[in-house]
């Protein structure tokens, strides 16, 4: 399976009205995925805010039952509540049998990049314990190289800031810390760290190398890149005559951008 021929590149912004469409439509899929009984990792960003919704309306219907959310951010905990869904806190379960998480961008290997809402650190420690992790995007996130569009976001402890910056340049990125839109000077996360968006302007050619030689960094808590494990990933698409499909790929080679 590819994502259907006529669909924009990834580079090809879409009208944010068809991409909330996309978003809704992968967002309802995803919830069929879910069985009672469940204890379900929950994603942060505007997607893994459309599937908080959406699972909240089927627990409300009694059509799950005994579902619980673990919840990677502050943002994901608000809004299952909101939704009606109880959230249990990592230390309180012993399994988490699925997590539906965002992604910035999506590659054919099923490597990705996540962070920009900052939250890719208790992201990646719920995906990657869940048994399955199953990554909720549209069309214009998967790209034929990670890193040509979107930066790789970097969480930091803050009195470590300035080595890591040079240890990052020595690795041949453009690092930037990330500043608030409603604060002034950098954005703090919930986990009380920094975060740099680091730019690779020719793109990344070994995405698990990188990820790995960016956390060996000392100080440096967690970096964006997710690499090696993900093996489901539903993508929203516009077809050629306009309607809205959505394709589940499980393998690596599996999506074309
Ligand atoms: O830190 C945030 C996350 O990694 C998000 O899952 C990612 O940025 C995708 O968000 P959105 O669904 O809003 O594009």
């Amino acid at each position: 399976m590819t994502v259907a021929s006529g669909a924009p590149s990834s580079s090809q912004a879409l009208d944010p009205e068809v991409q909330e469409d996309l978003k809704r439509a992968v967002a309802k899929k995803a919830v069929e995925m879910v069985q009672s009984g469940q204890i379900v990792g929950l994603g942060t960003g505007s997607t893994s805010a459309l599937f908080i919704e959406e699972l909240g309306q089927l627990i409300s219907k009694g059509k799950l039952k005994d579902v619980y959310g673990v919840a990677t951010s502050y943002q994901a905990k608000v809004l299952s509540r909101q939704a009606g869904i109880k959230t249990l806190s990592l230390n309180e379960v012993n399994r988490i049998d699925v997590a539906f998480d965002g992604a910035d961008e999506v590659d054919s290997q099923m490597n990705l990049i996540k962070g920009g809402g900052a939250a890719h650190t208790m992201e990646k420690v719920v995906d990657k314990l869940a048994k399955k992790a199953v990554i909720l995007v549209d069309q214009t996130k998967v790209v034929s190289q990670l890193g040509l569009v979107f930066p790789v976001a970097v969480e930091v402890l803050q009195p470590a800031i300035t080595p890591v910056l040079r240890s990052l340049l020595a690795l041949g990125g453009e690092p930037e810390i990330r500043s608030a839109l409603r604060k002034d000077g950098p954005i703090v996360t919930d986990l009380g760290n920094f975060i740099v968006d680091v730019r690779f302007p020719n793109g990344i050619k070994d995405a698990a190398a990188l990820e790995k030689e960016i956390n060996n960094i000392p100080g440096v808590v967690e970096n964006g890149l997710f690499t090696g494990f993900v093996q489901s990933v539903l993508v929203g698409v516009r077809d050629g005559n306009e309607n809205v499909v959505v394709q589940l790929a499980e393998a690596i080679e599996k999506i074309k951008p």
